[in-house]
């Protein structure tokens, strides 16, 4: 598995934000968002560790650290990612993945790590290859985060919120495109529309660290 970087910290996203995690982060993607954070990642110069499942399961282990997040670039299209999740899973450890929303996830369902996907609104420039499918594939324990840049982006927002019926699906979160737009636009827009049910979300680890610190 091509691995960019691996690091402990606090988890900055997710419902478990503010909680330790291990992160396992992958080279390269499918897509390629305006305002992605991560783009070195996706690069094919990148520099990068080939390392087994079991390697880095040891990894983690090691940490003495239980929750585990699988990122990138995207980590699904990792050729042995489902034996990576199953050897996680049956260690006893909690897996998060981060995932783009453009991968079907129904190849995954099986082993049941938790999901947090994006679903890419107008302003990353890809919400052409969002595969709505998964949708169905949610259960209360996952998330949905809308990473939002503009005001068309939160109505895009809002629209697929209540054509999905997310919030009574699985947890739901509005989350800034760092720096692009202010958070009490976002909070502004969920008072306006009654969001019940929805959380507004910050990077935690760009305001305790430098937004371009790597490995944090
Ligand atoms: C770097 S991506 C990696 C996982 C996967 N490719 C994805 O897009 O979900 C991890 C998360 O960071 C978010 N992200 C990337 N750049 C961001 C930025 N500039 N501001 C806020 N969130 C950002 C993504 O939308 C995604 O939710
Ligand atoms: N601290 C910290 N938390 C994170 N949660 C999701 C991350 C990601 O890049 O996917 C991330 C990250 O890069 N750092
Ligand atoms: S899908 Fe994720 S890793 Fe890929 S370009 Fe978009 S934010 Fe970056
Ligand atoms: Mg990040």
């Amino acid at each position: 598995m091509k691995v960019v970087e691996k690091f402990t910290s606090i988890n900055g996203e997710g419902t478990r934000a503010g909680e330790l995690a291990v992160f396992v982060r992958f080279k390269g993607c499918n897509l390629r968002c305006s305002y992605c954070d991560t783009m070195w990642a996706n690069e094919p110069d990148c520099p990068y560790e080939e390392e087994t499942p079991e390697e880095i399961l040891n990894y983690v282990l090691g940490t003495g650290i239980r929750n585990v997040t699988l990122t990138g670039g995207e980590p699904l299209l990792q050729k042995d990612i489902r034996e990576l999740i199953y050897l996680l899973l049956q260690a006893g450890l909690q897996v998060e993945i981060e995932t783009n929303g453009a991968v079907d996830l129904s190849a995954f369902c099986e082993e049941r790590p938790v999901f947090t996907m994006d679903y890419k609104l107008p302003s990353s420039g890809c919400e052409e290859y969002m595969i709505v499918e998964n949708m169905e594939l949610l259960g209360k324990d996952d998330t949905v985060k809308f990473v939002c840049g503009s005001q068309k982006d939160l109505l895009k927002a809002l629209d697929v919120i209540q054509i999905y019926n997310l919030t009574n699906r699985c947890h739901v979160y509005l989350s800034p495109v760092f720096g692009s737009i202010e958070p009490v636009q976002i909070v502004e827009f969920m008072l306006k529309h009654r969001l019940n049910g929805v959380r507004l979300q910050i990077q935690m680890h760009k305001v305790i660290w430098d937004p371009n610190e790597r490995g944090v």
